[in-house]
């Protein structure tokens, strides 16, 4: 197993080209943010807008719309029961992420299957949290496009099927090959996040206790939509993400004992810029 360092940020994140516009970075659509679970999405799109993705769009439900707007200004609202717009912002979309906060009832279920039938080979589909638990419940076949799954350990328990003792890399390669034509890549989060591609696996050196906060793994999928929108090599690019998002938190918990995801996205852009440089 590959151990990630500092210099997976120095691979990936390069400065700028001047003569770019918004849409060279990359078009990212989050559906999930149901009643009860609006945070989530809101979180996820934060994560993804200071990461630097050119146009952000959360597709939620209506009743999260002025607390989306009031945090992320920077986000377009989509009302996730108007199929007809939805449909059309997801095939525009470079990078999707469904899950984060979507919630396991029948209207869940429905996005999750439109996602699934509209999701073509050139787009990224990031699936998270609420999306496992669906899916565990239901047969549904992982679509042809290049997925990145997230769950954490207990997600992963549901969908795969393996206990939490038995989730070894060779037991997770195996189950992971077997779910999808294409290759995947599957970020496994707990304390030391390992992430597998094809024959590769990776485990993240960074992050640590003080990031057991609910909507931590919100922040990392928007981060993950962000750095893949803009960075061409996609899985260094959830290399770089996953890493960054730890080592944010490890800055921060030098000085104190609980870290949240809101301070974690202010970080972001300024670490950022250290590491193109
Ligand atoms: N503000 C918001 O809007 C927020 C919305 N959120 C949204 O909520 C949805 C559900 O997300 P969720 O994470 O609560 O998942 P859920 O399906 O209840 O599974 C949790 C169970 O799994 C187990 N478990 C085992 N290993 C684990 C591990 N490493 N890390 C964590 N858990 C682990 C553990 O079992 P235990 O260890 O306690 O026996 C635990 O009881 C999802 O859509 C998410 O986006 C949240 O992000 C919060 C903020
Ligand atoms: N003890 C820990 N050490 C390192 N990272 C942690 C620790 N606890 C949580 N994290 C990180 O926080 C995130 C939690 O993800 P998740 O459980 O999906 O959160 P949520 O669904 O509440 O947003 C993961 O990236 C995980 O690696
Ligand atoms: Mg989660």
């Amino acid at each position: 197993m590959k151990q990630i360092a500092k210099e997976i940020l120095h691979q990936v994140i390069k400065p700028r080209n001047p003569d770019t516009h918004k849409y060279n970075y990359g078009r990212v659509l989050f559906i999930g943010g149901n009643q009860h679970y609006g945070g989530a999405a809101i979180m996820s799109a934060q994560a993804a807008v200071n990461s630097g993705a050119g146009l952000v769009t959360v597709a939620c439900d209506p009743i999260n719309l002025s607390s989306l707007h009031s945090v992320v200004p920077e986000a377009v609202f989509q009302d996730y029961n108007d199929q007809k717009s939805l449909e059309t912002i997801f095939l525009k979309s470079d990078v999707i992420s469904i899950g984060s906060g979507l919630g396991t009832e029948a209207k869940s279920l429905s996005l999750l299957k439109m996602a699934f039938e509209l999701v073509d080979h050139s787009q990224i589909l990031i699936i998270d949290g609420s999306a496992f638990s669906l899916l565990a419940d239901n047969q549904l076949n992982l679509p042809p496009a290049s997925l990145i799954l997230t769950p954490h350990q207990g997600e992963w328990q549901r969908y795969s099927g393996l206990q939490i003792d038995d989730q070894s890399s060779e037991n997770n390669q195996k189950v992971l090959s077997s779910l999808s034509h294409d290759p995947a890549t599957l970020v496994l989060k707990k304390h030391r996040t390992e992430i597998y591609y094809g024959n590769m696996v990776w485990q993240n050196t960074s992050g640590n206790a003080s990031m057991a906060t609910a909507g931590m793994g919100d922040t990392l999928a928007g981060m993950i939509a962000g750095f893949v929108a803009q960075f061409s090599n996609h899985v260094e690019a959830v290399l770089a993400a996953v890493y960054l998002h730890g080592s944010i938190g490890d800055k921060l918990a030098q000085k104190q004992y609980v870290t949240t995801p809101s301070e974690i996205v202010k970080q972001i852009s300024a670490e950022m810029k250290s590491s193109s440089i």
